[in-house]
């Protein structure tokens, strides 16, 4: 089934420190967006990459452009939700629309086929894994509770829905003005029901310096499975 992806890869990388986007960091000698835009660009099954780009970075994502035939550039916004809601603008108003993180450069192709069909299924399905830590609520550096781990997945992108359902959810997040850290936080705010596929512990969000390091690793590893 064809799909179309937003990639929103406009943001500041405040967390990593480099002072510039972190998306255009070394990783094995290519940037890291390139890393994540050559596994949209090789799947057949994907029609369309809208990327989503700080006016910053424009000049290096025009001059890519050559390179990946499949790629719309759109402007993002001040928060992650306002990026992907300039992404919806430039899609094609039908099937299924996913939406992934241009900070996660590891997703597996087969994960995406999988995320695609549960989505074609039931309007909606996310990448995610269970949880593997203790997670606590705290306060003040005090915890207040211990959380029971046995339903908490940590949820992660691919997100896959039908362009309608995602495309009305930001309208609705709009029009009441509130912000969610993912899109499934916003359709679940619509009543629809989203759907888990398990995904892998390597499909990893490059964030914080100490991400470059495993991110170096599960290249290593994904080199000696090929
Ligand atoms: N206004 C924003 C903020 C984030 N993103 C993108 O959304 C993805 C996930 O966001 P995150 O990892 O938080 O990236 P940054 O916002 O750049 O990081 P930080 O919060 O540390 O500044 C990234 O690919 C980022 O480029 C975006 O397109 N527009
Ligand atoms: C969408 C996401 O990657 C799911 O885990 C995450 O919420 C993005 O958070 P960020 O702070 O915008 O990176």
């Amino acid at each position: 089934m064809n799909y179309q992806v937003i990639i929103p890869a406009a943001g500041s990388g405040k967390r990593m420190g480099a002072g510039y986007n972190k998306l255009l960091m070394n990783l094995a000698g290519r940037p890291i967006i390139l890393h994540t835009l050559d596994v949209f660009e090789k799947d057949p099954n994907c029609s369309r990459i809208i990327l989503v780009i700080h006016s910053n970075d424009e000049s290096f994502f025009t001059e890519i452009g050559s390179r990946y035939t499949k790629i719309h550039l759109v402007f993002g916004g001040s928060e992650r939700q306002y990026s992907v809601y300039n992404g919806l603008t430039a899609a094609k108003e039908e099937g299924i629309i996913l939406v992934h993180d241009g900070a996660r450069p590891f997703i597996r192709p087969e994960t995406i086929a999988r995320l695609v069909a549960a989505a074609e299924e039931n309007g909606a399905a996310i990448a995610a894994v269970p949880v593997k830590d203790t997670i606590k609520k705290v306060k003040n550096f005090e915890v207040v509770e211990t959380v029971d781990r046995s339903s908490l997945w940590q949820v992660q992108t691919p997100q896959a829905f039908h362009f309608s359902l995602l495309k009305n959810a930001h309208e609705r997040a709009q029009k009441e003005k509130y912000l969610g850290t993912d899109e499934a936080s916003l359709v679940e705010k619509t009543r629809h029901s989203v759907k888990v596929v398990e995904a892998d512990y390597d499909n990893i969000k490059l964030t914080t310096p100490e991400d470059l390091y495993f991110a170096e690793a599960i290249l290593k590893k994904r080199q000696q499975e090929n």
